[in-house]
């Protein structure tokens, strides 16, 4: 399979190569050529498979000749191996139309491990085979962090510098990143947002400076891996909800556009979705955009779901040039408005293409919390303040009664135990599989909210790769 950029003027690398360069040269981010498709037969002799298999199954076709399908089915079983739930991503039942997709049974309770756990894999049998060293350069606004530390820790290969914003993750996302002892893990807590740390991710891999030396590499939803992973739920829970025979709609908690946009792959190769419904909390850049056209992002406002106080939305680029007809040179010009104004329109033509299968939801402090008790005492669900934003949406989706809706729960309660306290009266405990997390020493370092200081600091530290 060959991957091109969004923004058109960056080589066009194979899977191996996209995963291994992260965000495109040009600044674009990269995409298959073409979307692979499978039959409805096809999709129908995958109902009943492991997991794993179904993950090789789903993913080979983007893999192409980076690996052998063995090759590619044994990282899948070693990855969902280390997930705590047979069924990996298990479906439960709200009521007659509402379900919840648990997407946090991995080693650090959020839906990135199931990406994450892969890409770790993914790296070290690439950076083996050419004898090459990464250091990924990564933001996290709590959950990307500690998933993508667990996967590389005391890999020989690789450094990792996460970038976190002081503050604003939440106790139990800070400590599962910063305790953890290896020495190629460099936490970063920075003053600012998601965004600003974001941003200078995205810096990092055009500054010529930092790419002579390093292969600067990504574990942020910009590399396309991650969501080429995320693809496989969807095909799991809707098999086991009768499709290829019947629709299902999702409901997915949306910040950075990555999980939501796995969906649309999904569709895309054949998955009947009847809707997605990209559900965001107050910071709803998103939500205008899908509404009204308006993407211009506002001042990031801090949340009792912090994972999702995002306003510039990476993956939302591929969404508008998969739906504005693959313009890399459009894109590059649109992107560059919002570059210089932190604001753009959508065209015509990308209202519409998103208008065929999503739709949006904002939901306040109010509806959240009421998301939340309704799942505790209608349900007997305890669920977190991120699934509790999708719950909201789903349920007020206006969807006709056939079509299950299917709501991401994209992190373990016991992540977020005040919010889920407030509002439910019952305090989450973590799973013992996260051990002694509050007993643990951190370390991390905290710098300013500066370009210059953060990437001395990475330099100073980092290995050089080829
Ligand atoms: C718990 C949780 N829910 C939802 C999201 C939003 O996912 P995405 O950024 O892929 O839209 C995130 C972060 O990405 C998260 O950590
Ligand atoms: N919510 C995310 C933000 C980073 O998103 P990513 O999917 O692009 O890695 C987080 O938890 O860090």
């Amino acid at each position: 399979m060959d991957y091109i950029s969004t923004r058109g003027a960056a080589p066009t690398l194979d899977f191996e190569g996209a995963t291994l360069a992260g965000l495109a040269q040009d600044g674009g981010l990269y995409l298959p050529a073409h979307w692979p498709q499978f039959s409805k037969d096809e999709i129908a002799a995958m109902a009943g498979l492991p997991y794993a298999k179904l993950a090789a199954r789903i993913m080979q076709p983007f893999v192409g000749d980076s690996l052998t399908g063995e090759e590619l089915g044994a990282l899948c079983d070693q990855a969902y191996g280390r997930f705590s739930h047979a069924a990996v991503t298990p479906l439960t039942q709200f009521d007659e139309q509402q379900f919840l997709l648990e997407l946090f049974h991995g080693p650090t309770l959020a839906f990135k491990d199931v990406a994450l756990q892969l890409l770790g894999l993914l790296f070290e049998k690439f950076l083996t085979r050419s004898h090459d060293h990464l250091t990924i350069v990564g933001a996290t606004s709590g959950d990307t962090g500690s998933a993508a530390i667990d996967a590389v820790a005391g890999r020989e290969r690789i450094d990792i510098f996460m970038l976190h914003p002081k503050g604003r993750v939440s106790d139990v996302q800070r400590r599962q990143m910063t305790t953890v002892r290896a020495p190629n893990v460099h936490n970063i807590a920075i003053e600012g947002s998601f965004d600003d740390a974001q941003a200078m991710v995205k810096r990092v891999f055009r500054d010529p400076a930092m790419n002579s030396r390093l292969h600067i590499g990504a574990v942020n939803s910009i590399n396309w891996a991650r969501l080429m992973a995320q693809v496989v739920y969807y095909f799991a829970a809707a098999l086991q909800l009768g499709a290829p025979r019947r629709k299902i709609a999702f409901s997915v908690p949306t910040g950075n556009f990555g999980d939501v946009f796995a969906g649309y792959v999904a569709a895309k190769m054949g998955l009947p979705i009847e809707r997605l419904i990209v559900a965001t909390n107050i910071n709803d850049i998103l939500h205008r955009a899908l509404s009204q056209g308006d993407y211009s992002a506002g001042t990031v406002t801090a949340t009792a779901a912090p994972s999702m106080d995002i306003q510039v939305s990476s993956n939302f680029e591929r969404l508008l040039f998969d739906c504005g007809g693959r313009d890399g040179a459009a894109m590059a010009a649109q992107m560059g408005t919002f570059e210089a104004d932190k604001a753009m329109r959508l065209t015509n033509a990308q209202r519409e293409g998103a208008a065929g299968l999503f739709t949006s939801a904002r939901a306040d402090a109010n509806d959240m919390a009421r998301a939340m008790r309704w799942a505790s005492e209608a349900c007997g669900e305890i669920i977190d303040p991120h699934t509790a934003i999708g719950l909201h949406a789903a349920r007020d989706s206006g969807l006709s009664a056939d079509i299950p809706v299917v709501t991401l729960a994209t992190a373990h309660p016991a992540k977020f135990p005040d919010a889920v306290e407030r509002a439910t009266g019952q305090r989450p405990h973590l799973p013992a599989r996260v051990g002694d997390l509050f007993a643990r020493e951190e370390a991390y370092t905290e710098l300013p909210g500066d370009y210059d200081a953060v990437t001395a600091f990475i330099a100073e530290r980092a290995t050089p790769g080829s």
